[in-house]
């Protein structure tokens, strides 16, 4: 039901902070160069769960880092959801997952049913047959599940398209999320996915979308700070969650100390980063 698991974790937490992960082996320190990619993968990542878990409201596994490693990382994918759940990190499977009807229908049994995420992330372009198949998998189940639909995105091009309508396609799809979202609890249980880096267009969606809670990528690697999230906050001056992945995840590149430690002090300097410019959710 709706995303309250998500909410509640950042309340009892007090972060704000999703930590992304994006395991690219390439950046993986030495001591775990020597192994198969598929447990090499699966040691960093069960390294950088415990190492966060203090200091992130929940963790956000982008499947295509483990799809990439064919069978074996759909196992260390579903280890990890599962690992995380353990340390009671609910889980934002991002999925992207933009088919429809039946078909959007099958991507959400596997997420959030069979691999047990707690959210899953959607691209709405396609409409609601897009979107409507993950919301109505997620109001079946008790554990709490929902649902983040592509708005506007982070990327560099994401203007190309979401800006090249009038009205903007992130004002359409914020009106359509605002249409398919039931209020449950103090959010939507449809989410909106909102980046850092444009912090003006978040704004605008903000005004789109009042009680809707935004997943917010872009603050740390893309270069978005805490400044740039301030806007994005609802009235209460609430309503965001941060993404930081590869910041926190490569930590130790620039630290030159063991990967955990250089990963935990980094979520923990995020946490603070965003508490202290008020943000919460
Ligand atoms: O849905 C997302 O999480 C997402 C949306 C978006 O607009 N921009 C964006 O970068 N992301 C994801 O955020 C992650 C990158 O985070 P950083 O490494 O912190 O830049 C990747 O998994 C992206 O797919």
């Amino acid at each position: 039901m709706g995303l309250r698991a998500l909410a509640q974790a950042a309340r009892r937490k007090e972060s704000p902070l999703v930590v992304g992960l994006d395991p690219a082996p390439l950046r993986f320190p030495g001591e775990l160069r020597d192994l198969a990619e598929a447990q090499a993968t699966l040691e960093f990542c069960l390294g950088i769960l415990e190492a966060v878990e203090p200091y992130a409201a929940a963790v956000k596994p982008q499947v295509a880092f483990f799809e990439r490693l064919g069978p074996e990382g759909m196992k260390v994918y579903a280890a990890l959801v599962s690992a995380a759940r353990d340390l009671g990190l609910p889980v934002i499977s991002d999925a992207k997952r933009g088919d429809i009807g039946p078909v959007a229908a099958a991507y959400a049994e596997a997420h959030l049913r069979l691999y047990g995420a707690t959210c899953v992330t959607v691209n709405p372009y396609m409409g609601s047959d897009a979107v409507l198949p993950f919301l109505e998998e997620a109001r079946r189940r008790d554990a709490g599940g929902g649902v983040f639909a592509l708005v506007a995105t982070s990327n560099p091009s994401s203007g190309e398209i979401q800006q090249a309508t009038d009205p903007p396609l992130h004002e359409v799809a914020a009106r359509l999320v605002a249409n398919l979202g039931q209020r449950d609890g103090d959010y939507l249980d449809c989410g909106a996915v909102v980046g850092a880096t444009r912090p003006s267009i978040g704004r605008r969606v903000r005004e789109l979308l009042p009680d809707a809670l935004f997943l917010t990528p872009g603050y740390g690697a893309q270069g978005g700070g805490a400044p740039e999230v301030v806007p994005l906050l609802d009235a209460r001056g609430a309503g965001v969650l941060v993404n930081s992945s590869r910041a926190i995840l490569y930590a130790h590149e620039k630290t030159s100390t063991d990967y955990r430690h250089a990963a935990s002090e980094a979520a923990r300097q995020a946490r603070d980063d965003l508490r202290h410019a008020g943000v919460r959710c």
